[in-house]
């Protein structure tokens, strides 16, 4: 089963950001090859929220890595805003938040959040003031003396979030970031990546376990196969993109839900458990 249901409301007519073809990558291991992506196709859009989903090893974050220009594929294309993932690397076309905050813990919030602007060479009063407006998107505004350690695990992946905002990337490429976090403070953070992503209308790319979680903040959900990592099925979301977490009971998105189950069930396998 591959690319299903059509979405009527999804920026099918939108700018590609990411297009990926026939991708492949495989890693020499001292037990041999290990074939962590194959054959690969994928396009996303610009305004699109993405999610890969599939059981642990399946590639997922190898996918979001090659994006990143962090792992160069052994075959196909890949292009990201028209150009290599190293030019778009270079071009800093795109923020990364990690599985755990990646804070500095002898940098303050402000400064975690200023590390990136003081590389790209930027001036103290446009760092003073990108370091103001990203920690108010996350909520985080009044904390900028605070050290990581001083703040909750919710809070300081929210640092981090505001922290990959701060170069003003069009394009969020998010690596499992709640997904050592309780499920309330994942829910409330959640609803707030949502908002953030229609009030600043960015492409982003989301890496999770948790199927609510990739369905309500999805537009297109990707589920991925291990051995060899693979896409399985693409399912474009047709909730509207304006969503509340009531929108957890009702049935079109628990059919969404049961779609992405079934996939997952299909390329789970009892080693896994
Ligand atoms: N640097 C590496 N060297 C060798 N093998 C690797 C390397 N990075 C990843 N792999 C292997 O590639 C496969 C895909 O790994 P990846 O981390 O992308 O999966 P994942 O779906 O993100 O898993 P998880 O959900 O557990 O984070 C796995 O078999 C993994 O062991």
């Amino acid at each position: 089963m591959e690319n299903g249901m059509l979405n009527e409301q999804g920026p099918q007519k939108a700018r590609s950001v990411i297009d990926i073809r026939g991708l492949s990558l495989t890693f020499e291991t001292n037990d041999g090859p290990v074939h962590a992506l194959s054959n690969v196709d994928l396009d996303i859009r610009e305004g699109e929220f993405v999610s890969f989903i599939g059981p642990s090893g399946c590639g997922k974050t190898t996918l979001l890595r090659v994006i990143a220009d962090l792992e160069k594929p052994t075959g196909g294309e890949i292009t990201v805003n028209g150009v290599t993932p190293e030019e778009a690397r270079l071009a800093r076309a795109y923020g990364y938040v990690f599985q755990s905050s990646a804070l500095y813990p002898w940098r303050t919030i402000a400064d975690n959040v200023a590390l990136p602007l003081e590389i790209m060479g930027l001036s103290a009063s446009e760092r003073k003031e990108r370091i103001a407006r990203n920690l108010d998107l996350v909520n985080l505004g009044g904390f900028e003396r605070k050290y990581p350690w001083q703040l909750s695990g919710g809070m300081q992946q929210r640092a981090s979030i505001a922290r990959a905002l701060a170069v003003e990337p069009h394009l969020l490429l998010m690596d499992e970031p709640f997904g050592a976090l309780d499920e309330i403070v994942r829910d409330h953070l959640n609803e707030q990546l949502l908002k953030l992503w229609a009030k600043t209308d960015k492409t982003v790319v989301f890496v999770t376990h948790s199927i609510p979680e990739a369905v309500f903040l999805s537009t297109k959900i990707v589920v991925l196969f291990p051995r060899p990592g693979r896409i399985y099925d693409v399912i474009e979301s047709d909730l509207p993109r304006d969503r509340t977490l009531d929108i957890r009971e009702t049935p079109e998105f628990l059919k969404i839900a049961h779609r992405v189950r079934e996939g997952l069930r299909a390329g789970h396998s009892y080693e896994d458990s």
